[in-house]
């Protein structure tokens, strides 16, 4: 065995022989990075197997130039999970590895044996005119030699470290990392668990090896109450555990819950914040054992946990789960590779499961567990829907609406309004010809924002300043249709002029740091009405907030996109959810024209497990999934002839057999960033087939003469068809 088969991070999927030197032998291994010349360049690559004989003659065959690590990086059941990503999703072997590693890694940079950078205190009398510096003095004092990751996760600043370093108050030193499991794990006051809970609980503790559990609880229900006590035994038993959350989600109030539940536990972030050194220093720590829990993004999945003893999945039913370029994996479904390879539990959580998952436990392959009750009070939300049909509402609030938000104010409790849209209007319209406001690369509409002047796609990120006059006919008519948060935000500062109003969207906390001030704001009391995007809806407890206004809800009801209504539906419990956190009941309000419509009735009345329930009968009898398994082969290119060719090469003249294909079809956004995109369907009821299927496509794909002339790309189980 002289020739090693290496997995490069190149758009093939394939891996590539090259010849063990002689002098190399005796420090290759298997997930190992080496370096090796291709075409003209350097490449790091990843040893993944050997083999005796090669297609490529043996005088074409190069040499590995250098081995660059001692230990594997990837050991063999962490390429094991690589490997079934990649086949499962379609992507080549390199790609995927080299997505899955820390960026240090993927550049060839050494891991060396972990050094923890520790603080000691020197002068423990010194006086600080900071008052923040003072407050790490003193912890210091507290608590003695602490390494400088946990002084950080306590909320102090490098400046703050640096400042005791620079006047000799504190010197810093490296000492090698500590075993998470030689600590004595201490666990805080806790609640006593209510019934529901304690059942859920118990049904976790007693599984053994792999199970999958599906907590459908409704919001405030004390889901995370369960993850806290069913991670405790995990620990006893000295394993690790992945807490996956979404982007929005990971808000400090979740990770301190966390921190102050396991006290002195090394407890881990991981979020697309993150510096890339910060990346590897978390990946070694979860490999080398220096830390027990990770909460993390999607890519925490990828993480090369020592010894994992369970994944739980927060709000699992979350898009932001599913990555949308590249490698399109969905981080719950790889949870549930992982968990089956391990053996170990695995815990989705949610108030508005996914109806994938619903499914599964529906049909007895996840077991299901349901908190129905709210943990701290007894209430449940009240809604209404607010009929907008023939309603004069000229800045977006029916009076009803506004009635019940000036009488909530007027009890001191908080307001939020809800609208999905950024911005101050979705589009300019010209009132003498119609024109519209439009990106010039995409299909789509350039939204204005009127704080800054300037008309922004929110696709391709375009800018345009505010045209004076319409560009089309002249007329100087131009005015704003439809409504953004900063519209909303606008009308009801003017309307409730003395009230503190505090907006939550991507405009409004671009500066580090303003989205954590704005959270305070709201906790402290400060802010009295909320305008906010999902930014604002997701996870967050205000325990304040009596009246929830969902300004328009009648998008989702009529989209193309078959999630549409359940997507809709789990928004809306979500938002709902903020209200009637404290005791009394709160109160939604929905505005619809479509006040009668079946969805809407459906999940007012009955709850989203009533809704869910029934959208799945509707699934089944529309063939979609979960009944049946999808894929979406997209391609875009600026020369819509190549595009289209290039998609219909792939339609086989004979009809499959058990696939359903269907396309070449425009995309629903034909053209973004000035670029045709189309797309072709697959649909099979059995998911092997789909599989087998798609592994054929994929090579026929590479040797097509467009292949890399256009960019395209295949997405197994597509969470939206855009
Ligand atoms: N058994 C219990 N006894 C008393 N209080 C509890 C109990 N379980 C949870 N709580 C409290 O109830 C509140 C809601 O609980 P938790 O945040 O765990 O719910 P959740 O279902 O995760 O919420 P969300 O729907 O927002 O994700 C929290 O303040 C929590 O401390
Ligand atoms: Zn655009």
């Amino acid at each position: 065995m002289n020739i090693a088969e290496i997995a490069l991070k190149v758009p093939l999927s394939r891996t590539f022989d090259y010849q063990l030197p002689d002098e190399l032998v005796s420090q290759v291994g298997i997930g190992k990075r080496v370096l090796v010349s291709f075409g003209n360049r350097n490449l790091v690559g990843v040893i993944v197997g050997y083999k005796n004989s090669s297609d490529v003659p043996g005088d074409k065959l190069k040499a590995i130039s250098a081995v660059l690590d001692d230990t594997a990086i990837l050991n063999t059941r962490h390429l094991q999970f690589l490997r079934f990503c990649s086949q499962y999703y379609c992507h080549p072997l390199g790609e995927t590895l080299f997505t899955a590693l820390p960026a240090p890694l993927r550049e060839g940079q050494p891991i060396d044996k972990l050094a923890v950078k520790m603080l000691r205190l020197l002068e423990p009398s010194a006086k600080l005119r900071g008052k923040k510096q003072q407050e790490l003095l003193d912890y210091l004092k507290s608590s003695g030699t602490t390494s400088i990751n946990h002084v950080r996760a306590l909320g102090f600043t490098t400046a703050q470290i640096n400042a005791l370093l620079e006047k000799a108050i504190a010197a810093e030193f490296s000492a090698e990392a500590a075993d998470w499991r030689e600590q004595t794990i201490e666990i805080a006051a806790k609640p006593t668990l209510n019934q529901e809970q304690a059942a859920a609980c118990a049904a976790i503790k007693l599984s053994r090896g792999f199970q999958s559990f599906l907590l459908e609880g409704i919001t405030g229900s004390g889901k995370t109450e369960v993850y806290l006590q069913a991670l405790e035994d995990i620990l006893l038993l000295g394993k690790q555990a992945l807490v996956l959350v979404p982007e929005i989600g990971l808000t400090p109030q979740t990770v301190s819950r966390f921190r102050r539940r396991f006290p002195g536990l090394a407890i881990e972030l991981w979020h697309s914040n993150l510096t890339d050194n910060e990346r590897l220093q978390v990946w070694r720590r979860v490999e080398q054992q220096s830390c027990a829990i990770v909460i993390g993004t999607r890519s925490s999945i990828f993480l090369p946990f020592a010894e994992l003893g369970m994944i739980i999945v927060d709000e699992e039913h979350d898009a932001s789960f599913k990555q949308q370029d590249s490698l399109r994996y969905h981080a719950r479904d790889l949870a549930a590779y992982r968990a089956a390879q391990g053996n170990f539990p695995l815990l989705l959580g949610s108030a508005t499961p996914a109806l994938e998952t619903l499914h599964k436990a529906l049909t007895g392959k996840y077991q299901l567990l349901s908190l129905t009750r709210r943990a701290e009070t007894s209430t449940h939300n009240q809604f209404l829907l607010i009929d907008m049909k023939a309603q004069q509402a000229p800045q977006g609030f029916a009076a009803a609406t506004l009635v019940h938000i000036e009488r909530t104010l007027a009890r001191g409790k908080q307001v939020m309004v809800f609208l999905n849209r950024r911005g101050f209007a979705p589009t300019l319209i010209c009132h003498q010809c119609g024109w519209l406001s439009a990106c010039h690369r995409c299909s789509t509409n350039a939204t204005y924002h009127k704080g800054i002047a300037q008309l922004i796609c929110h696709h391709c990120a375009e800018q345009q300043p505010v045209p004076k006059q319409c560009p089309d006919c002249g007329s100087t008519q131009i005015m704003p249709t439809g409504f953004g948060t900063e519209q909303i935000a606008e009308f009801l500062q003017q309307r409730f002029a003395t009230t503190p109003l505090t907006r939550i969207d991507r405009d409004s906390t671009r500066k580090k740091g303003s989205f954590e001030q704005a959270l305070e704001d709201i906790h402290q009391g400060g802010a009295r009405l909320l305008v906010g995007t999902q930014m604002l809806a997701k996870g967050h407890h205000f325990p304040d907030v009596a009246l929830v206004v969902i300004l328009d809800v009648d998008a989702g009801l009529y989209s193309c996109d078959f999630r549409a209504t359940e997507h809709l539906a789990q928004l809306i419990v979500q938002v709902a959810g903020r209200a009637g956190r404290s005791g009394e009941a709160g109160m939604v309000l929905l505005q619809t024209h479509y006040p009668e419509h079946p969805l809407l009735q459906d999940l007012v009345n009955n709850g989203y497990q009533h809704f869910a329930r029934y959208a799945l009968t509707e699934r089944q009898e529309a063939h979609l999934p979960p009944y049946n398994h999808l894929a979406l082969i997209r391609a875009e290119g600026h020369n819509q002839n190549q595009v289209l060719q290039f998609l219909s090469d792939l339609v086989p003249v004979q009809p499959l057999c058990g696939i359903q294909l269907l396309g070449p079809l425009p995309a629903p956004m034909e053209r973004i960033a000035g670029k045709f995109r189309y797309q072709l369907h697959l649909q099979a009821d059995a998911r092997n087939l789909l599989h087998h299927y798609l592994a054929q496509l994929a090579d026929y794909i590479n040797s097509h003469p467009l292949a890399n002339r256009i960019r395209w790309s295949i997405d197994v189980d597509p969470m939206d068809m855009f």
